[in-house]
Protein backbone atom coordinates (compact mmCIF):
# COMPACT_ATOMS: atom_id res chain seq x y z
CA UNK A 1 0.00 0.00 0.00
CA UNK A 2 1.56 3.62 -0.95
CA UNK A 3 1.37 5.89 2.29
CA UNK A 4 2.24 8.74 0.26
CA UNK A 5 -0.35 9.03 -1.99
CA UNK A 6 -3.24 9.93 -0.36
CA UNK A 7 -4.18 11.71 3.45
CA UNK A 8 -7.65 10.79 4.91
CA UNK A 9 -8.54 13.52 6.87
CA UNK A 10 -11.84 15.35 8.13
CA UNK A 11 -14.10 17.10 5.18
CA UNK A 12 -16.20 19.77 5.67
CA UNK A 13 -20.31 18.36 5.71
CA UNK A 14 -18.76 14.74 5.01
CA UNK A 15 -17.46 13.50 8.12
CA UNK A 16 -14.04 12.14 6.87
CA UNK A 17 -12.04 11.90 3.06
CA UNK A 18 -9.26 10.55 0.78
CA UNK A 19 -7.34 13.60 -0.42
CA UNK A 20 -4.38 13.28 -2.71
CA UNK A 21 -0.98 14.22 -1.11
CA UNK A 22 0.94 14.51 -4.40
CA UNK A 23 0.04 15.06 -8.52
CA UNK A 24 -1.53 11.37 -9.34
CA UNK A 25 -1.58 10.74 -12.96
CA UNK A 26 -4.25 8.60 -15.17
CA UNK A 27 -3.71 4.83 -14.50
CA UNK A 28 -1.93 5.05 -11.38
CA UNK A 29 -3.22 2.35 -8.84
CA UNK A 30 -3.81 4.97 -5.85
CA UNK A 31 -4.50 2.28 -3.14
CA UNK A 32 -5.16 -1.74 -2.77
CA UNK A 33 -6.07 -3.09 0.08
CA UNK A 34 -7.63 -6.54 1.30
CA UNK A 35 -10.83 -6.00 3.20
CA UNK A 36 -11.70 -5.36 6.86
CA UNK A 37 -14.42 -8.05 6.45
CA UNK A 38 -16.67 -9.41 3.83
CA UNK A 39 -20.46 -8.99 4.22
CA UNK A 40 -23.23 -10.15 2.61
CA UNK A 41 -26.65 -10.63 3.59
CA UNK A 42 -27.05 -13.07 6.02
CA UNK A 43 -27.07 -10.58 8.87
CA UNK A 44 -26.02 -13.40 11.49
CA UNK A 45 -23.37 -14.02 9.59
CA UNK A 46 -22.03 -10.77 9.24
CA UNK A 47 -22.01 -10.46 13.11
CA UNK A 48 -20.35 -13.76 13.66
CA UNK A 49 -17.57 -12.48 11.05
CA UNK A 50 -17.15 -8.89 12.71
CA UNK A 51 -17.07 -10.58 16.16
CA UNK A 52 -14.57 -13.19 14.61
CA UNK A 53 -12.04 -9.95 13.98
CA UNK A 54 -8.45 -9.45 15.51
CA UNK A 55 -8.68 -6.38 18.66
CA UNK A 56 -7.14 -4.20 15.89
CA UNK A 57 -9.27 -4.92 12.83
CA UNK A 58 -12.27 -4.53 15.17
CA UNK A 59 -11.01 -1.76 16.39
CA UNK A 60 -10.49 0.29 12.79
CA UNK A 61 -14.09 -1.94 11.87
CA UNK A 62 -15.72 0.48 14.83
CA UNK A 63 -13.90 3.59 13.96
CA UNK A 64 -16.21 3.40 10.30
CA UNK A 65 -18.79 6.05 10.03
CA UNK A 66 -22.48 5.30 10.45
CA UNK A 67 -25.08 6.83 9.25
CA UNK A 68 -27.96 4.97 10.39
CA UNK A 69 -27.53 5.80 14.07
CA UNK A 70 -31.26 7.21 14.24
CA UNK A 71 -32.64 3.65 12.78
CA UNK A 72 -32.14 1.22 15.97
CA UNK A 73 -30.23 -1.37 13.44
CA UNK A 74 -26.90 -2.91 15.63
CA UNK A 75 -24.28 -0.84 15.31
CA UNK A 76 -22.03 -3.34 12.98
CA UNK A 77 -25.20 -3.35 10.04
CA UNK A 78 -25.23 0.39 10.54
CA UNK A 79 -21.19 0.34 9.49
CA UNK A 80 -21.64 -2.09 6.87
CA UNK A 81 -24.83 -0.38 5.14
CA UNK A 82 -22.96 2.86 5.27
CA UNK A 83 -19.89 1.14 3.95
CA UNK A 84 -19.44 -1.69 1.97
CA UNK A 85 -18.46 -1.91 -1.69
CA UNK A 86 -19.95 -4.76 -3.71
CA UNK A 87 -17.28 -7.02 -4.91
CA UNK A 88 -17.21 -8.13 -8.69
CA UNK A 89 -19.38 -10.37 -10.15
CA UNK A 90 -16.60 -13.34 -10.23
CA UNK A 91 -16.37 -13.12 -6.60
CA UNK A 92 -18.36 -15.80 -4.28
CA UNK A 93 -18.71 -12.91 -1.72
CA UNK A 94 -21.32 -9.78 -2.24
CA UNK A 95 -19.45 -7.18 -0.33
CA UNK A 96 -16.61 -6.40 1.77
CA UNK A 97 -15.55 -3.09 4.28
CA UNK A 98 -12.20 -1.37 4.23
CA UNK A 99 -10.01 0.09 6.68
CA UNK A 100 -9.01 2.92 4.33
CA UNK A 101 -11.00 2.78 1.38
CA UNK A 102 -13.98 3.06 2.40
CA UNK A 103 -13.53 6.28 3.95
CA UNK A 104 -13.43 7.59 0.17
CA UNK A 105 -16.52 10.08 -0.22
CA UNK A 106 -18.74 10.22 -3.32
CA UNK A 107 -18.65 12.62 -6.98
CA UNK A 108 -21.11 11.84 -9.65
CA UNK A 109 -17.72 12.65 -11.16
CA UNK A 110 -15.26 10.55 -9.69
CA UNK A 111 -11.75 10.74 -10.11
CA UNK A 112 -10.80 7.09 -9.35
CA UNK A 113 -12.84 3.68 -10.18
CA UNK A 114 -12.76 0.13 -7.96
CA UNK A 115 -11.91 -2.96 -8.96
CA UNK A 116 -11.97 -6.43 -7.08
CA UNK A 117 -9.12 -8.76 -7.87
CA UNK A 118 -10.76 -12.40 -7.02
CA UNK A 119 -6.91 -13.64 -7.38
CA UNK A 120 -5.04 -11.37 -4.84
CA UNK A 121 -8.38 -10.73 -2.81
CA UNK A 122 -7.85 -6.86 -2.78
CA UNK A 123 -9.55 -3.93 -3.83
CA UNK A 124 -7.79 -1.27 -6.25
CA UNK A 125 -8.56 2.14 -6.49
CA UNK A 126 -7.14 3.46 -10.22
CA UNK A 127 -7.17 7.35 -11.09
CA UNK A 128 -9.19 7.57 -13.95
CA UNK A 129 -8.10 11.17 -14.43
CA UNK A 130 -4.85 13.23 -13.46
CA UNK A 131 -5.52 14.45 -9.79
CA UNK A 132 -3.54 17.30 -8.71
CA UNK A 133 -1.87 17.41 -5.32
CA UNK A 134 -4.62 18.05 -2.60
CA UNK A 135 -7.56 17.04 -4.35
CA UNK A 136 -10.06 14.87 -2.50
CA UNK A 137 -10.28 11.17 -4.20
CA UNK A 138 -13.73 10.50 -5.02
CA UNK A 139 -15.68 7.55 -6.31
CA UNK A 140 -19.10 7.31 -7.59
CA UNK A 141 -21.56 5.26 -5.10
CA UNK A 142 -24.11 4.94 -8.55
CA UNK A 143 -24.28 3.83 -11.70
CA UNK A 144 -22.79 6.90 -13.36
CA UNK A 145 -24.81 6.60 -16.72
CA UNK A 146 -27.97 7.72 -14.74
CA UNK A 147 -29.64 10.75 -15.03
CA UNK A 148 -29.52 13.10 -11.71
CA UNK A 149 -32.97 12.25 -10.17
CA UNK A 150 -31.98 8.48 -9.88
CA UNK A 151 -28.91 9.08 -8.78
CA UNK A 152 -29.51 11.65 -6.07
CA UNK A 153 -32.63 9.45 -5.73
CA UNK A 154 -30.64 6.58 -4.35
CA UNK A 155 -27.62 8.75 -3.05
CA UNK A 156 -30.12 9.69 -0.56
CA UNK A 157 -32.17 6.41 0.02
CA UNK A 158 -29.03 4.66 0.42
CA UNK A 159 -26.01 7.25 1.54
CA UNK A 160 -28.45 10.18 2.97
CA UNK A 161 -26.64 12.81 1.44
CA UNK A 162 -27.39 15.26 -1.42
CA UNK A 163 -24.22 15.24 -3.87
CA UNK A 164 -23.56 18.74 -4.62
CA UNK A 165 -20.97 17.79 -7.70
CA UNK A 166 -21.03 19.59 -11.19
CA UNK A 167 -23.28 17.37 -12.50
CA UNK A 168 -25.60 17.55 -9.93
CA UNK A 169 -25.73 21.31 -9.86
CA UNK A 170 -28.82 22.70 -11.87
CA UNK A 171 -26.97 24.49 -14.23
CA UNK A 172 -25.48 21.42 -16.00
CA UNK A 173 -27.65 18.83 -14.73
CA UNK A 174 -29.91 18.67 -17.79
CA UNK A 175 -27.00 18.30 -20.26
CA UNK A 176 -25.48 15.97 -18.13
CA UNK A 177 -28.48 14.03 -18.53
CA UNK A 178 -29.07 14.31 -21.81
CA UNK A 179 -25.58 12.76 -22.66
CA UNK A 180 -26.04 10.05 -20.69
CA UNK A 181 -29.13 9.27 -22.18
CA UNK A 182 -27.76 9.68 -25.65
CA UNK A 183 -24.84 6.97 -24.27
CA UNK A 184 -27.67 4.63 -22.98
CA UNK A 185 -29.16 5.12 -26.27
CA UNK A 186 -25.85 4.45 -27.97
CA UNK A 187 -25.27 1.22 -25.98
CA UNK A 188 -28.84 -0.25 -27.25
CA UNK A 189 -28.70 0.71 -30.75
CA UNK A 190 -25.30 -1.06 -30.78
CA UNK A 191 -26.91 -4.39 -29.85
CA UNK A 192 -29.41 -3.13 -32.38
CA UNK A 193 -27.37 -2.82 -35.16
CA UNK A 194 -23.94 -5.36 -34.65
CA UNK A 195 -25.86 -8.25 -36.61
CA UNK A 196 -27.63 -6.21 -38.88
CA UNK A 197 -25.27 -3.29 -39.84
CA UNK A 198 -22.16 -3.09 -38.24
CA UNK A 199 -20.79 0.20 -39.97
CA UNK A 200 -24.13 1.49 -38.10
CA UNK A 201 -22.86 -0.32 -35.20
CA UNK A 202 -19.46 1.09 -35.15
CA UNK A 203 -20.59 4.56 -35.34
CA UNK A 204 -22.28 4.11 -32.30
CA UNK A 205 -19.44 2.88 -30.75
CA UNK A 206 -17.57 6.10 -31.58
CA UNK A 207 -20.36 8.87 -30.68
CA UNK A 208 -20.73 6.84 -27.04
CA UNK A 209 -17.03 6.89 -26.70
CA UNK A 210 -16.44 10.57 -28.00
CA UNK A 211 -19.55 11.70 -25.16
CA UNK A 212 -17.97 9.45 -22.52
CA UNK A 213 -14.73 11.59 -23.50
CA UNK A 214 -16.88 14.97 -22.71
CA UNK A 215 -18.08 13.45 -19.01
CA UNK A 216 -15.18 11.18 -18.40
CA UNK A 217 -16.87 9.28 -15.70
CA UNK A 218 -14.73 6.18 -16.93
CA UNK A 219 -16.70 3.09 -18.57
CA UNK A 220 -15.56 3.58 -21.98
CA UNK A 221 -13.74 0.14 -22.08
CA UNK A 222 -17.52 -1.76 -22.73
CA UNK A 223 -17.69 0.57 -25.77
CA UNK A 224 -14.09 -0.46 -27.11
CA UNK A 225 -14.55 -4.23 -26.37
CA UNK A 226 -18.25 -3.82 -28.88
CA UNK A 227 -15.73 -2.19 -31.12
CA UNK A 228 -13.44 -4.78 -31.10
CA UNK A 229 -16.16 -7.54 -31.11
CA UNK A 230 -18.18 -6.01 -33.87
CA UNK A 231 -14.94 -5.87 -36.05
CA UNK A 232 -13.20 -9.28 -35.27
CA UNK A 233 -16.62 -10.89 -36.25
CA UNK A 234 -16.85 -9.47 -39.66
CA UNK A 235 -13.28 -10.29 -40.10
CA UNK A 236 -11.26 -6.91 -40.14
CA UNK A 237 -9.02 -8.07 -38.15
CA UNK A 238 -6.34 -5.24 -38.62
CA UNK A 239 -8.97 -2.96 -37.57
CA UNK A 240 -9.94 -5.86 -34.70
CA UNK A 241 -6.26 -5.07 -33.80
CA UNK A 242 -6.40 -1.47 -33.65
CA UNK A 243 -9.37 -1.79 -31.11
CA UNK A 244 -8.05 -4.57 -29.21
CA UNK A 245 -5.03 -2.41 -28.16
CA UNK A 246 -7.27 0.66 -27.70
CA UNK A 247 -9.34 -1.54 -25.44
CA UNK A 248 -6.53 -3.18 -23.52
CA UNK A 249 -4.83 -0.01 -23.07
CA UNK A 250 -8.51 1.97 -22.04
CA UNK A 251 -8.89 -1.06 -19.41
CA UNK A 252 -5.75 -0.43 -18.18
CA UNK A 253 -6.48 2.75 -16.93
CA UNK A 254 -9.84 2.26 -15.73
CA UNK A 255 -9.55 -1.42 -14.28
CA UNK A 256 -5.81 -1.71 -13.98
CA UNK A 257 -3.77 -4.88 -14.61
CA UNK A 258 -5.24 -6.70 -11.79
CA UNK A 259 -8.65 -6.43 -13.24
CA UNK A 260 -9.73 -10.04 -14.00
CA UNK A 261 -10.81 -9.06 -17.65
CA UNK A 262 -7.48 -7.42 -18.19
CA UNK A 263 -5.63 -10.75 -19.19
CA UNK A 264 -8.37 -11.83 -21.96
CA UNK A 265 -8.02 -8.71 -23.05
CA UNK A 266 -4.47 -9.06 -23.60
CA UNK A 267 -5.10 -11.92 -25.85
CA UNK A 268 -7.19 -9.91 -28.29
CA UNK A 269 -4.59 -7.12 -28.57
CA UNK A 270 -1.80 -10.51 -29.19
CA UNK A 271 -4.32 -12.45 -31.36
CA UNK A 272 -7.35 -10.87 -32.64
CA UNK A 273 -8.47 -14.25 -33.73
CA UNK A 274 -8.63 -15.44 -30.52
CA UNK A 275 -12.27 -14.13 -29.81
CA UNK A 276 -15.19 -16.52 -29.85
CA UNK A 277 -17.27 -14.90 -32.59
CA UNK A 278 -14.44 -13.79 -35.02
CA UNK A 279 -15.40 -14.83 -38.71
CA UNK A 280 -19.05 -15.32 -37.81
CA UNK A 281 -20.59 -12.56 -39.38
CA UNK A 282 -20.06 -12.98 -43.47
CA UNK A 283 -16.97 -10.36 -44.43
CA UNK A 284 -18.16 -6.74 -44.38
CA UNK A 285 -15.82 -3.96 -45.26
CA UNK A 286 -16.03 -1.72 -42.28
CA UNK A 287 -12.56 0.39 -43.00
CA UNK A 288 -13.18 4.13 -42.65
CA UNK A 289 -16.33 3.81 -40.09
C1 LIG B 1 -18.48 5.14 2.67
S1 LIG B 1 -18.73 6.51 3.73
C2 LIG B 1 -17.47 7.59 3.15
C3 LIG B 1 -16.56 8.04 4.27
C4 LIG B 1 -17.21 8.91 5.30
N1 LIG B 1 -17.28 10.28 4.83
C5 LIG B 1 -16.49 8.86 6.63
O1 LIG B 1 -16.48 9.86 7.34
O2 LIG B 1 -15.98 7.80 6.98
C6 LIG B 1 -20.24 7.12 3.03
C7 LIG B 1 -20.80 8.32 3.77
O3 LIG B 1 -19.97 9.47 3.59
C8 LIG B 1 -20.75 10.63 3.38
N2 LIG B 1 -20.53 11.14 2.03
C9 LIG B 1 -19.93 10.50 0.99
N3 LIG B 1 -19.88 11.28 -0.09
C10 LIG B 1 -20.48 12.44 0.23
C11 LIG B 1 -20.76 13.63 -0.49
N4 LIG B 1 -20.41 13.79 -1.75
N5 LIG B 1 -21.41 14.63 0.17
C12 LIG B 1 -21.78 14.49 1.47
N6 LIG B 1 -21.54 13.37 2.20
C13 LIG B 1 -20.90 12.35 1.59
C14 LIG B 1 -22.20 10.22 3.56
O4 LIG B 1 -22.56 10.40 4.90
C15 LIG B 1 -22.15 8.75 3.20
O5 LIG B 1 -23.21 8.04 3.79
Amino acid sequence: MNENMYIVRDVLDKGRGMFATQDIKRGTCVISESPLVFVGSNILKNLQAINALSKKNKKSFFALSNIYTDDELPQEIGIIKTNALPLGKESNEAAAVYRVISRINHSCAPNVQHSWNSITQMEYIYAIKDITAGSEILTTYVAPLTTREARQKTLKKSFRFTCQCRFCAAASSEEHDATVTRINECSDLIVKFASSNPRKAIQCVREALALLDKIEVGGKATFCYDGFQINAMYSNYKLAKEWADLLLETYRFEEGETGHEYGRYLAYSIDAKAHEYAGRGRYVDLRGV
